[in-house]
Order: C-alpha cells, then structure tokens, then sequence
C-alpha cells in the first residue's frame, strides 16, 4: 500500500478561494488588507518566496507593499522601514524576511514589529499569546500543519505527534499548538540531543520532520499507517529539495506530506489568513467601538 497523499497545493488553493470571499467583504467595508514585506539583500530563494507572496495577495484581491533594502543596509536603516510599515495604514500585516545579513541584530528588528500586524505570528509578544490561549495571528508553517492534517481528516485528537526539530519558526511553537484543547495531542518533542530517535519516532501516530537533516527519518523508523509530514528543507548539488523524509516511508505510512507540495503551500495560505483575521479583528473592534 502506498501512502495517501496530504496535497498542500490542493488544500492551499481551497483556503486562498475562501480568503478571496472573506476579503471581497473587508472591502464592502471599507477596508482593504494589504501585505507588506520587507528583504534585505538578494538571496534568490528568498526572493522567490517574497514575490510568490506577492503573487498569492494578487490572487485573493488584497493589497500587497514591497520594501528592499541591500545587504549592505545597517541596523537604523532597516528599523526605519519596520517604523514605517508600522504607520502605514496601507500595510495591514507584514513580514521581514528571514534570515536578515549577519550582523543584524534580528530580534530587535522583530520586537519593533507592531504585533497587530505580526503576519508571521512570530513576534514575542504573540508567542506570548499562544502560551496564554488568547487569539493572535499563528506561526504559520505550524498551523499550516496543523490545518493540512484536519482537511484531511488525520485524527490529531488524542494521538502521539513526534515533533523533530526546536528552531523558533517550527519545532518550538508547533507542540504549543497541537496540545491546545481543540486539537489536543499529546507530543514528544526531539532534536539533535535525543538519545534514540528512531524508537520515539516508532512509537508515533504523526511525525512533523523539521530538523533540515535529509532523510533522517527512514521507512523502518515509521509505524505502518503513521501520517508523516516532511518539513526539512535541504538542497543537493543540483539544488533541488532534499526533504527530511526518505522516499521509502510512502510504502509504510498512511499518510505523507511530500516536499515540495506539502506543507511550504501551506505557509504562505497562512501568512494570508493571519493577515485577514487582522483585519477582521480591527474591523470587529471598530464596530463595537464605533
Ligand atoms: N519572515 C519569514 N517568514 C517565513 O515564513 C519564511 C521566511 N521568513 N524565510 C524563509 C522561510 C521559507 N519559507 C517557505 C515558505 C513556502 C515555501 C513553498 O511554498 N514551497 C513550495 C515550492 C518549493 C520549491 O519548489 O522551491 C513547496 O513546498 O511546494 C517555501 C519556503 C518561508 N519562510
């Protein structure tokens, strides 16, 4: 039996179809979301990522404000530019495109961030809010994990989610999500100190591989019928994308979530959807205050 496949291009193309209904509303009254995003330098890929952002606002009908700076840009430049997003009534949500040149302190560009307009859910006051349940925007590859498994209808209540990885963007806020009520797993987080990964990792109902380690996780490592995500982004000599998950794993598992196609689709569906929820929040306070 091979595994079925969790389509992150599918299930972001039908998230995008209900934003652009959501935003076409934010219109009637008067409002318009806008994303903006600000690179430093001119790393190709993260170029490519910036304009697919772009790309993705265009589609769903909101605003999107571009700001580049070059690599040579010094720490009071590019607070400038957030300071600037920040009033700029047009730019609704933001993002800062990471990683920023060395040499830049980043989580001082991050906590100049207003957090009303975190489209990344990463500021730390955000952060904040998810260790405190209360609503604010959410990383957005964790709850893009978190909504490509519900649309596929992959039990997450009460499973065992193996969680492989603790960089700030995916390892370490993912379990915050997953062990919310609503969703309600029970997880074990490893990373590069754990001791015998592959028998955590036997035990799962759910892996999420997010170590950036090109195929870590093997078919004999997987329960048959487990769901597994693959998150882990490397490049070979070609630079084409190693994922963390060996291709053997389709035969085992019941579910996979390939790279690319999986999970990156639903990162930027997401950076949309924090955007929205912005607006609709400000727009929900404006009435009941209004
Ligand atoms: N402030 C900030 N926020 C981010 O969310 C952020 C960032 N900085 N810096 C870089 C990483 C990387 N990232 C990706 C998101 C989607 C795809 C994606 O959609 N990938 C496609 C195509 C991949 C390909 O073919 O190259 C896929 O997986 O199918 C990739 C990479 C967001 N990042």
């Amino acid at each position: 039996m091979t595994a079925q496949i969790l389509d992150g291009k599918a299930t972001a193309a039908a998230i995008k179809a209900d934003l652009t209904v959501r935003v076409a509303a934010l219109k009637e009254q008067g409002i318009t979301p806008g994303l903006g995003t600000l690179l430093v330098g001119d790393d190709p890929g993260s170029r490519w990522y910036v304009n697919g952002k772009h790309r993705d606002c265009a589609e769903v009908g909101m605003g999107s404000i571009q700001r580049e700076l070059p690599d040579t840009a010094t720490q009071e430049e590019i607070e400038e530019v957030v300071r600037e997003l920040n009033a700029n009534p047009e730019c609704t949500g933001y993002i800062v495109q990471l990683p920023l040149p060395k040499g830049i302190d980043t989580n001082r560009v991050l906590e100049l961030m207003d957090p009303a307009k975190d489209a990344d859910g990463l500021h730390p006051t955000n952060l904040g809010r998810l260790v405190l349940n209360e609503a604010a925007p959410l990383p957005c590859t964790p709850q893009g994990v978190v909504t490509l498994l519900r649309r596929h209808g992959v039990e997450i209540n009460g499973a065992h989610v193996v969680v492989v990885g603790r960089g700030v963007t995916i390892g370490r806020p993912l379990p915050l999500l997953l062990t919310r009520k609503s969703e309600n797993a029970t997880v074990t987080q490893c990373h590069t100190g754990t001791r015998d990964l592959s028998a955590h990792l036997r035990e799962a109902d759910i892996i999420v591989a997010a170590a950036g380690v090109p195929h870590l996780v093997e078919p004999e490592d997987v329960k048959p019928g487990a769901a597994v995500l693959d998150v882990g982004v490397s490049r070979d000599e070609n630079g084409k994308i190693v994922g963390d998950v060996h291709p053997g794993v389709r035969e085992v598992a019941a579910w996979v979530a390939p790279n690319p196609g999986g999970v990156g689709p639903m990162t930027r569906a997401q950076l949309l959807v924090n955007v929205v929820e912005a607006a609709e929040r400000a727009a929900a306070s404006a009435v009941s205050a209004g």
